[in-house]
């Protein structure tokens, strides 16, 4: 099966909350909230994807020594199988927005058991409890 490497990233606000993104209409799993993040170019780290997927989606800077990883993800869809390496993020320059249009929020970590989200994001969210 196809194997999509994907950088994805917990921001993480001064009060504790993470930022989650939503998949706009159009797109596979629209409507569903994820981590901000994309596909891994080839050539590229993930730690390098994650910083120009922040830029361009997020409009905010940050740097390899500010992304701690946390945990992946390794699922299975029907069309691929998700490897998503977790990073957290505490620390970034600018004010987040959202570039694409996508609506964004900052969310509490047990709320974010009751956010619908993409089903390799579901085993994440203890971790983020755990840490924060
Ligand atoms: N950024 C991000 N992607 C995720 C998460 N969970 C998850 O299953 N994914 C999947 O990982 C892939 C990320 O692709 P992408 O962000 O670079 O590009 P995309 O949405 O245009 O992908 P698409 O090809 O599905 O339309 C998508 O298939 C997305 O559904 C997550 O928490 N964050």
């Amino acid at each position: 099966m196809k194997m999509v490497l994907v950088s994805a990233v917990a921001l993480v606000d001064p009060d504790g909350r993470v930022l989650m993104a939503q998949r706009p209409e159009g797109k596979s799993m629209a409507g569903l909230w994820e981590f901000p993040g994309g596909k891994v170019e080839p050539g590229e780290s993930p730690e390098a994807a994650l910083i120009r997927e922040l830029h361009e989606e997020l409009g905010i800077e940050t740097w390899d020594s500010c992304l701690a990883p946390l945990t992946f993800a390794s699922h299975s869809y029907a069309e691929f199988h998700l490897l998503m390496p977790l990073y957290v993020c505490r620390k970034w320059n600018g004010t987040v927005r959202g570039m694409e249009g996508q609506a964004l929020k900052w969310v509490r970590p047990k709320e974010l058991r009751h956010l619908p989200m993409p089903e390799a994001d579901v085993p994440l969210v203890s971790h983020l409890i755990d840490l924060l």
